[in-house]
């Protein structure tokens, strides 16, 4: 590997993978581990705590200012925190999931959650870091050494997604899925692969299979 610090950026659908696929291939390949998505979960999470109407634009955009997110990013020692409230597991809950896309939807939480991305990619000090999320290979690390669009098909996706989850039917699991697709396909195209990303399609590889292709096609890259 190279002696400059890596980025590789990776963005697609929810269930596709990016979290658990890229904290795996950052713990291979001894690099950090960003999960973008944790951003804006933690300020649906934040913003639900303080009573605000999550679809109230300015009222959320008002929250920002004062909103205290940490996250780790050791792939090892993966937490999310907003102040001295540890919502790592918080975050996943089906309320969050339900909202997230509202707050994810406006222009200025966007622009400040990419400044965020930056200057965590910025201060990572391992020899390189994956971050993943919508917007990574287009919009947050454009420049990234990497960059990998990790896509199933959709029915891979809601039989995944819907094997983790207990207490939601497949059929309620696989309807969220599709409907927060579609809510944040309006705001960032996360289903192609723009010039020069490259596409790992998961719906025939099994969990260890595709952490291996990012990891190959990481290697492949910057050795
Ligand atoms: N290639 C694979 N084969 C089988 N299962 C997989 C594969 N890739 C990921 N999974 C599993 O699919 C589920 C969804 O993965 P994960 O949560 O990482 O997706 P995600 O893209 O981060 O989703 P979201 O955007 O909704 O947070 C997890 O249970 C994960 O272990
Ligand atoms: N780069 C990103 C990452 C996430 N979002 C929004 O956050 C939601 C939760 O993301 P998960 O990866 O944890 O599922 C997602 O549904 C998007 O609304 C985003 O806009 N950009």
């Amino acid at each position: 590997m190279s002696g400059a610090h890596t980025v590789v950026a990776i963005d697609g659908p929810a269930g596709s993978g990016k979290s658990s696929v890229s904290r795996a291939a950052a713990r291979e390949l001894g690099f950090d581990y960003q999960d973008s998505g944790a951003a804006y979960r933690a300020l649906a999470w934040y913003v639900l705590d303080a009573g605000i109407d999550t679809e109230d634009a300015d009222a959320v955009i008002a929250a920002l200012d004062g909103f205290p997110y940490t996250i780790g990013i050791d792939p090892d020692d993966y937490f999310v925190r907003v102040g001295d409230t540890d919502v790592t597991e918080a975050i996943r809950e089906p309320r969050i999931t339900a909202v997230v896309s509202h707050i994810a939807r406006v222009p200025a939480v966007r622009v400040r959650m990419v400044e965020l991305f930056r200057s965590v990619i910025a201060a990572s000090i391992r020899p390189g870091i994956v971050t993943e999320g919508r917007d990574i290979t287009t919009v947050v690390s454009p420049q990234a050494q990497v960059r990998i669009l990790l896509t199933a098909s959709e029915e891979a996706r809601m039989a995944r997604r819907s094997a983790e989850i207990t207490g939601q039917s497949a059929s309620d699991v696989g309807k969220q899925l599709s409907s927060r697709d579609a809510q944040d396909s309006k705001v960032v195209d996360f289903m192609n692969a723009a010039d020069g990303v490259h596409t790992v399609d998961s719906t025939h590889l099994d969990f260890d299979q595709t952490v291996s292709a990012v990891v190959d096609l990481v290697r492949s890259t910057v050795e």
